[in-house]
This record gives C-alpha cells, structure tokens and sequence, in this order.
C-alpha cells in the first residue's frame, strides 16, 4: 500500500511562544513523503540527505494516521521518507510540512482523503507526542496544510482566521540551527504584551506590520540580532525573525527585495527568492 503526499514550508507572522495566538503563511518550499505500508508491525522513518536526524515525528505520524484512517484491518507496520526543501529547524516550519506531507501520505496510502485541518490536527498531536514543539504549532501547521496566512489559538487548536496573499518573500537562513523544543520560553512570555499588539494587527488584515513588530520583540526575547530587519524595513512591507530563528523572512514587492537581497547576500549563509502559496498541501 503506497502514498505520496507534499506540504509547504511557512514564515512567522506571530511566534505563538509567547500567548498561544500564533500566525504564519505557506511559502513555495515544498516537503514530500512516500509511505509504504506493510505488516511489518514497525514503522521506520528516513529523511533524505541526513543520517542522524529524528526521524520519530514522522514515524508518529503514519501511526497516528493508520489508527485514524486504517480501519478494522489496518496494516501493521511500514516506512516513511521524507525529502525537503525546507531547510531542518530554521524557523521555516520543516516539522509541520513533514507531519503534514506524512499524514496525507498515509491517508493516501489507505485510500483515504481526509478533511485538511482535521489531518492537520493529527500531525500536531503527533508533534505534541514526541516533544518536537512548544505549543503544539497550529499556526504552521495550519499554514502549511490550507495555505495561505493563518491566525490560530495553539491552546485550542483552533482557527482564528484565514486569508489568501500574494507577496514576493526574500528569506535569510543562516547555517545555525534552532530547535523549537529547546526555545527560551519565559523569555518570550516577558514579551505578551507586544505579542498581543500582533495578534491584533493580524487580525485586522495588517499582517506585514504585524510581522515587523513581532520581528522586532522576539528577536531581543530569543537573542537574535535585529540588523537584518533594520536593513530590510525601509524596501519591504514586513519584516520577521521567523519562527525561534534563525531565518529572517521578508516580504513586499520585487524591487524592494531586490535591494534587501544585496545587503543580505553579504551575510554568511544562504539568501534565497520564493513567493507565497495560497492552494497548501495536496496528496499526489
Ligand atoms: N524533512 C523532515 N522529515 C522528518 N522530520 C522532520 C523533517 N524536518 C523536520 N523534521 C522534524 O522536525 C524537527 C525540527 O522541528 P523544529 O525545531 O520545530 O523546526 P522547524 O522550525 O523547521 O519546524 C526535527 O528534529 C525533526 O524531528
Ligand atoms: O513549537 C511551537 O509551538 C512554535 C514554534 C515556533 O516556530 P518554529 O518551529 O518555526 O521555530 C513558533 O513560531 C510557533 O508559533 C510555535
């Protein structure tokens, strides 16, 4: 029994960190998942290009989504990989675009065709299960399954609202990586009351500015320097840490990117061009 499936990558809005409002938006950086499923009575994980990374999330996935979609005489055991253009723990929300593509994989696999936020939500318990998140992530994940911008309540896992955009993003990934499990949480708790002014901004529809203000509060609540939203605020419409970093992500129109990307081009790491999506994940 085979299944394939792809979901997107996403930029930070709101970091949920700080009041469990959260708020991201699906780019075009894609993960795909095959799932192969057996009477094995195991499941084993493979992430392409890497040899030591955890594979459990996605392990947890399809045994999630086989006890939810596999019925009576569901298989037993099986194997799933992943291969990703979102870079791992970059604050570009790889764990929800992986438990995303790995549920609907194995939905696929079943030959089922699941309600989207409902797959969602099992790949964000999957999340909550192996200690790969905060505040279980909905925001992203809801981004990276719908589409989109979304503002959700991560205590909830609820939407807030939804909305489609069509910006050019410019993002910065530096080589460090930042696990969100391992993320100063007091630290940003100290920062509610800016988060709150976010949350607000977003769910007016200002949602670049939204993004710069919370760049701006959880760079200094998580320790990273803001000079590359200062250089970037005067080009773009909105500017962010995303995610607990490290990656900064920008968005606006072509031109201003483009001179943003100048001065980003000179930092170590790699400044890369994407766009943002509206049609989220899909089995294939
Ligand atoms: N392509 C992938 N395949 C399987 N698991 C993945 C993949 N990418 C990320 N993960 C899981 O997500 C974890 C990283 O999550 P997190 O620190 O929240 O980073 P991000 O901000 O990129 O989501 C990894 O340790 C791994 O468990
Ligand atoms: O683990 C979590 O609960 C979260 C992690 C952060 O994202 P990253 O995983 O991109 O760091 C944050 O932006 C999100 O709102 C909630």
């Amino acid at each position: 029994m085979h299944g394939h499936a792809v979901a997107l990558g996403a930029g930070t809005v709101l970091n949920a960190l700080s009041t469990g409002t959260g708020s991201a938006f699906a780019i075009d950086a894609e993960t795909a998942a095959t799932v192969e499923l057996d009477d094995s009575d195991a499941v084993t994980g493979e992430i392409a290009g890497t040899v030591d990374a955890d594979t459990r999330l996605i392990e947890r996935c399809v045994e999630l989504a086989v006890e939810r979609y596999g019925g009576g005489d569901a298989p037993s055991g099986g194997s799933v990989r992943t291969e990703s253009d979102v870079p791992m723990a970059a604050g570009l929300k790889s764990s929800s675009a992986a438990a995303n593509a790995t549920v609907l994989a194995t939905a696929d696999a079943l030959d089922a065709d699941p309600d989207r936020l409902e797959a969602c939500r099992l790949g964000v318990e999957a999340a909550r299960d192996v200690g790969v998140t905060v505040t279980g992530a909905f925001d992203d994940a809801s981004a990276s399954m719908l589409g989109g911008v979304t503002v959700t309540d991560n205590d909830a896992d609820e939407m807030l609202a939804r909305d489609e955009v069509s910006w050019d993003v410019l993002v910065w990934t530096p080589e460090e990586r930042a696990y969100s499990a391992d993320a100063d949480v007091e630290r940003c708790a100290n920062v509610a009351s800016m988060a709150e002014l976010v949350a607000d901004l977003a769910l007016d529809g200002r949602y670049a500015e939204a993004m710069t203000v919370n760049g701006l509060a959880f760079s200094a609540a998580l320790g990273f320097s803001p000079d590359p939203a200062i250089e970037a605020m005067p080009h773009v419409a909105g500017v962010s840490l995303s995610g607990t970093g490290p990656s900064v992500v920008a968005v606006g129109d072509s031109e201003g990117l483009d001179r943003v990307q100048v001065r980003w081009d000179e930092r170590s790491g790699r400044t890369w061009r994407t766009t943002t999506r509206n049609d989220g994940a899909r089995i294939q």
